[in-house]
């Protein structure tokens, strides 16, 4: 089989996604009672909730047939390896090891990747103290108050999502903003209620060269450069997301004031990683185990 599409169980399955004549969910509950319990999942405080689809036993077992042609199994075990199963970017796919609390050795290239993991999760909890706590204060002694992340597409959508989705939960002392828009009136609305002196930019980019956030992150040191005519404010105000240290070495960011971005996991989308450091700034959560 070399195309998913072309297998027997995909086949099935579109044969009776096209004949059936799909019953109404009201008629799936009533023929079956167990069906909530049937097709839910709860782990901890998540649950998941499939018995609101269109499907049914057989529809069930059919899935489960592609999943086996498609070797799901197989594939798993491979991302948890660091096999480099992102064949479009030759990367291991290991966000599971962002997640991985318990310590157990993950290897990237015959190498435990665990202890740099835990070093820059260390390192993430202890600047967001430092800021929360006012001990990080802003070039002229003022404790920061705002957050600003600048950077485009997984560099800002994660953050941007869950600090909206938890908002309930943050409190007053720290606010975050997001600005991913290359045109200039998304950061000079952002920036114009804002006071320079509290202000903490983030620059979340992989590659540091993204003309957007690069566009902004300039923008934004221009904004900061003319209240604070020193340069060495730069390094109150600004910090780096990336795995480019060249390059945010010439923006003026120290190697310090720089978290890592991993080149084993492809894009952008792990919370867990550095990116998820406006959500903690903004959330609180570094000082608790949930974090
Ligand atoms: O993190 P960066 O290197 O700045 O890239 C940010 C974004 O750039 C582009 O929009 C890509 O299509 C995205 O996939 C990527 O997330």
């Amino acid at each position: 089989m070399s195309r998913i599409y072309e297998s027997d169980a995909w086949q099935t399955l579109l044969q009776r996604a096209n004949t059936a004549n799909p019953p109404h969910l009201r008629e799936l509950f009533a023929a079956d009672p167990e069906r909530f319990d049937k097709m839910s999942l709860r782990v901890q405080n998540i649950l998941l909730d499939y018995s609101k689809n269109l499907i049914d036993d057989q529809t069930l077992n059919d899935l489960l047939d592609l999943a086996n042609e498609a070797k799901v199994d197989d594939w798993r075990r491979r991302m948890f390896q660091g096999d480099r199963i992102n064949i479009t970017e030759g990367r291991a796919v290991l966000h599971t090891a962002l997640r991985n609390r318990t310590n157990t050795p993950v290897y990237v290239d015959g190498k435990n990747v665990m202890p740099a993991v835990n070093n820059e999760l260390a390192r993430i909890k202890k600047f967001v103290n430092q800021v929360r706590r006012g001990e990080w204060r802003g070039y002229s002694g003022k404790r920061i108050t705002d957050v600003v992340n600048l950077g485009i597409g997984g560099s800002d959508l994660g953050p941007r999502m869950v600090t909206q989705a938890l908002k309930p939960y943050a409190d007053d002392r720290i606010r975050v903003h997001f600005v991913s828009n290359v045109d200039g009136v998304e950061i000079a609305n952002t920036l114009r209620p804002l006071n320079p002196e509290r202000v903490l930019f983030v620059v979340a980019s992989k590659t540091f060269t993204t003309s957007e956030t690069m566009t902004n992150a300039h923008t934004a040191r221009n904004w900061l450069m003319s209240s604070a005519f020193d340069e060495r404010a730069v390094a109150k105000h600004f910090i780096a997301v990336s795995s480019n240290k060249e390059a945010i070495k010439s923006f003026g960011i120290s190697a310090e004031n720089s978290f890592q971005m991993w080149d084993w996991v492809g894009g952008r989308f792990s919370l867990w990683s550095a990116i998820g450091l406006p959500i903690a700034l903004y959330l609180a959560l570094a000082s608790s185990k949930s974090y």
